[in-house]
């Protein structure tokens, strides 16, 4: 009998974020995102008239998470074809606006490549087939986000019979990554509405804190009883065996099965395996990259060191029209400290338990399972 856990918040039917849509106001098309450097303080959203401003959103993660970006990346494309920019051009800057999470490419690409199609009917017609392909990834990703929630849940109740499932997270994964609700998140999401979620353990995530800002204020928007953590805290609650299970998004999955995402990731495995906990990645196939051998081979953005050396402000201060964040925040180190800040790092495919994606539950750690995954993302890649 699966028990049923209290919902903590009031209203849980979630108002959907309005975290990306393009628009066609006279004086030309935009894209207008939810400014996520402002979160949770504001909610403050960017109009987009140019590819410049669009990288500037991907670099300052006014917009950010994997799948979000490769929406976004299409959506550049588009952009870029209905003012007349260089399409060519502006599809290069925006691939190479951050990368490590491969959506980013993928994106572009799908928008260019339907553009590029089209190209021979006239500017019009390209334009147009390169609005239609972003609009297509953006409803599949939806779509994924859904069925990834559905597998995710049917994976953790079969770990977990009874239900009250008490999950660990870092970063963010919610609906400010995906064209739906997310990939981890959602599947704690699936959870709660299930009356299946018994906790939701938030590791703040420095030096950004997308858990503190954001995950926090989804889990508080959809009524989640979350509990947010320091970074530094997470060994010891598996030390008191209050995790069940670990869930996180991935910004890069090689063909070994090895997981490029948010720093602080890889500990999390460790501390999963020694404490004998699942391991579980959710992310759409799009996030599989088979052209990516193995977890070396993943390149890893590394930031700025004022994100290391400052604490953010409550919030972050915008970067539109600047060339990266400037936090509004206090300096903690001397000035002139240096500062190692890797933004992600990448969990070898032994540490993982399974991978959720829209396709099913496979786990990398039987050789046959990452082929499998790859196969399929072939398959969704190539349409
Ligand atoms: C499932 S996408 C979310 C993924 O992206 C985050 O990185 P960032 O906030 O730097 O875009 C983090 O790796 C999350 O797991």
């Amino acid at each position: 009998m699966a028990d049923q856990y209290a919902r903590d918040g009031v209203d849980d039917s979630p108002r959907m974020l309005p975290v990306l849509r393009w628009e066609e106001p006279p004086d030309g098309a935009v894209v207008v995102l939810l400014d996520q450097t402002r979160l949770p303080a504001d909610e403050v959203e960017l109009v987009c008239t140019d590819v410049p401003a669009l990288v500037r959103a991907i670099q300052s993660l006014a917009v950010r998470g994997a799948p979000l970006l490769g929406i976004t990346g299409a959506y550049g494309v588009a952009l870029a074809a209905a003012r007349g920019y260089d399409v060519e051009e502006s599809a290069g800057l925006l691939e190479r606006a951050r990368p490590t999470a491969v959506n980013l490419g993928y994106g572009v690409r799908r928008a260019l490549d339907a553009y590029r199609a089209a190209a021979g009917r006239g500017e019009a017609e390209a334009a147009a087939a390169a609005l239609m392909a972003a609009k297509e990834l953006h409803r599949q990703d939806a779509e994924a986000s859904a069925r990834m929630a559905a597998h995710g849940l049917a994976f953790l109740d079969g770990l977990f019979p009874g239900g009250g499932h008490r999950v660990l997270t870092h970063c963010n994964t919610g609906a400010l990554v995906s064209g739906g609700e997310g990939t981890a998140f959602a599947v704690a999401l699936s959870a709660h509405r299930a009356g299946r979620l018994r906790r939701l353990w938030v590791d703040e995530t420095r030096p950004l804190l997308q858990g503190a800002r954001l995950t926090a204020y989804e889990a508080a928007r959809n009524g989640l009883p979350y509990t947010l953590l320091t970074d530094n805290a997470a060994g010891s609650l598996f030390a008191a065996g209050e995790v069940d299970a670990v869930l996180i998004g991935a910004d890069r999955i090689a063909a070994d099965g090895a997981v490029a995402n948010k720093v602080g990731s890889y500990p999390l495995a460790v501390l999963a395996k020694y404490h004998r906990v699942p391991f579980v990645v959710v992310a759409p196939t799009t996030t599989i990259d088979p052209g990516t051998p193995d977890g070396a081979s993943i390149v890893v953005e590394q930031r700025s060191a004022d994100e290391v050396t400052e604490l953010a402000a409550p919030v972050l201060v915008s970067a539109a029209g600047q060339d990266g964040p400037s936090f509004g925040g206090r300096r903690t180190a001397p000035l002139g400290t240096q500062a190692y800040n890797p933004a992600f790092d990448v969990t070898p495919p032994e540490l993982v338990t399974a991978i959720v994606t829209e396709e099913g539950v496979l786990s990398p750690v039987t050789r046959e399972g990452v082929t499998e995954v790859c196969a399929k993302a072939r398959r969704v890649v190539s349409g």
